[in-house]
């Protein structure tokens, strides 16, 4: 269902021809993402197959016609290699753009492997703040390659030095969310041992402040400033309750059991790391540099407003340095923020939303908090606003706020589900497109039960939202972004053994290399249509042209081929 009069890319055009196939239908497509809803054998860390599933499970027994599986990981979308896990942003890029394309971490790889990183208009901003002051570097201490890569890291801070910089300070967010729980300590050594290494060649660098990514720096979507009020105390101000001459050290008490659990990586509290004296070893100064280290944009976007913004009425910063700030990347292109960045971010234009906006189609798109984002900035190219405020409604349902989300697996899917019903009913659009965010916030809590909890939730509310797309007589597609949930067991890589330790078995909090499913279906799918079979590894990116055929349009030349034959 390619082909017909394909629009120019070139923004000249964004024409959609008439679906010869499917007329453009009267009754709305209903889209979900199930987040983090991979597909793997049964098994008992299979949250998924443990699950309550019978919805899931009915659509599955429409293959090969109207259920398959997608490569949702690697470099189907976007990333440096087959070894990188999918990612809400990659995944997100890929669905709603229908395209595959470069994504951040592979611009920054390039980037650094080529030294051209320093030679660019970023590096040149804040280099003379760089060597005059301090460069500061902030960001995820992480090697999941989701939101940063500790590789680069060392890459910037080895490339820094060698060309002139003499004092740097890093402040470091702990993960156990994109990486195992537990290893912030292996990784804060190695980053110790790397900056000793620096300061035998006569640099100063250290550790100067941290906290888990949970509840320091790394909120998003505004779902909670305190998160990154919090960070800006540490990092810039140096305050925090928790204060340790050794960063290791700080890592080993903050990670002591509470109530006879041991803190995760993601929550660390905030701390700084303070000289013989009690004083910060690296609060941010007038004058100083200061690098934000990730490349994905999301968990970063209110730690750059904070750091760049003049007027700013978040929290108070008590103090706001005179600085010069770059983003590795820059995480808003509409915003244009940070107005500096040391990479060019991906370009990713011509996404399905625009096509779909300029030729009329209304949309409703609906998650909370923690991931609205995704169904609307990620889907739509990293760009947060509509590209039609008529045609587009983006609704977000605040999420808890400071909680793990295994305390509350059912998360706000209920409100999702009803808001979805409500906007399929209501005949004003033609697209309701929503995110249910719980089998991947609950799955990186490593809590398997309480993730077999959340499936068996988010079954349900598929279940009573295709019967709303029966009753009005619409159409649905329902697919996932990545896996997550389908294995919550480390596992050997060679047998693929769960792997244990003290008897327990070691939790993954992260997401998988998994395929996803995607299924299609609803009385508004004509008979005659079905998924082909012709696809040599079909992917994310292929969704986007499917999505433009369902609403009745042929797809345009630029988009991966739709699933549809
Ligand atoms: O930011 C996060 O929560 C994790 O690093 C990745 O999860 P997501 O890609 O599903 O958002
Ligand atoms: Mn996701
Ligand atoms: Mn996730």
């Amino acid at each position: 269902m390619t082909g017909g009069e394909a629009p120019a890319t070139n923004g000249q055009s964004f024409h959609l021809a008439p679906n010869p196939e499917i007329q453009k239908p009267k009754t709305p497509l209903l889209v979900v993402v199930l987040d983090g809803w991979g597909e793997a054998e049964d098994d008992e860390y299979n949250a998924i197959s443990r699950a309550n599933t019978p919805c899931m499970d009915s659509l599955k027994k429409g293959k090969p016609d109207h259920w398959m599986l997608l490569k949702a990981h690697g470099t189907a979308v976007g990333l440096p290699s087959d070894d990188d896990m999918g990612n809400s942003e990659v995944g997100h890029n890929a669905l709603g753009s229908g395209q595959v394309v470069d994504q951040g971490a592979r611009l920054v790889d390039r980037a650094l492997e080529t030294g051209e990183l320093f030679e660019l208009d970023g590096w040149k901003h804040i280099a003379p703040a760089a060597t005059e002051g301090t460069l500061h570097l902030i960001g995820l201490l992480s090697d999941g390659g989701v939101h940063s890569r500790y590789d680069q890291l060392k890459l910037l801070f080895d490339g820094a030095a060698e060309r002139g910089v003499n004092r740097i300070r890093v402040h470091t967010l702990t993960d156990g969310r994109d990486c195992e729980d537990g290893t912030s300590i292996k990784l804060m050594e190695t980053l110790q041992k790397d900056l000793q290494a620096l300061e035998k060649q006569g640099v100063d660098a250290r550790v100067a402040s941290g906290g888990g990514r949970m509840c320091t720096t790394m909120d998003r979507y505004e779902s909670d400033w305190n998160v990154v009020k919090r960070g800006y105390y540490a990092h810039v101000l140096g305050e925090a309750d928790n204060k340790f001459t050794d960063p290791v050290e700080a890592l080993k008490v903050l990670k002591k059991p509470k109530n006879g659990k041991p803190v995760s990586d993601q929550w660390v509290p905030a701390f700084v790391i303070t000289d013989d004296k009690d004083q910060p070893v690296g609060s941010i100064q007038d004058g100083d540099a200061v690098v934000i280290f990730n490349f994905r944009a999301d968990r970063v976007v209110e730690l750059s407003k904070a750091l760049e913004y003049k007027d700013f009425d978040k929290f108070d910063r008590k103090r706001w340095p005179a600085i010069k700030v770059a983003g590795m990347m820059q995480y808003d292109g509409e915003l244009k923020l940070p107005k500096d960045y040391l990479v060019p971010p991906p370009k990713i234009s011509h996404t399905t939303g625009e096509y779909l906006a300029k030729n009329g189609v209304s949309t409703f798109a609906c998650s909370e908090s923690q991931k609205i984002g995704h169904v609307t900035f990620f889907w739509n190219g990293n760009r947060a606003a509509p590209f039609d405020k008529k045609l587009e409604t983006f609704h977000e349902v605040p999420s808890d706020q400071n909680i793990p989300f295994n305390e509350k697996p059912a998360m706000q899917s209920q409100k999702i589900t009803q808001l979805a019903i409500d906007a399929l009913k209501s005949g004003k659009y033609n697209q309701v497109r929503i995110n249910f965010p719980n089998p991947d916030m609950v799955g990186h809590t490593g809590d398997l039960d309480a993730t077999i909890s959340a499936c068996t939730t988010v079954d349900a509310c598929v279940k009573r939202l295709l019967k709303t797309v029966e009753e009005v007589k619409g159409t649905y597609l329902v697919t996932a972004d990545h896996g997550n949930a389908e294995d919550m067991v480390q596992r050997d890589k060679k047998t693929k053994k769960a792997l244990m330790a003290d008897g327990k078995p070691r939790m993954l909090t992260s997401h998988t290399l998994n395929p996803v499913p995607v299924a299609v279906g609803g009385p508004g799918l004509p008979k005659s249509v079905h998924f082909r079979t012709d696809l040599k590894e079909p992917g994310l990116a292929n969704v986007g042209a499917t999505i433009v055929n369902l609403l009745g349009f042929e797809s345009p030349s630029n988009l991966e081929p739709s699933l549809l034959a």
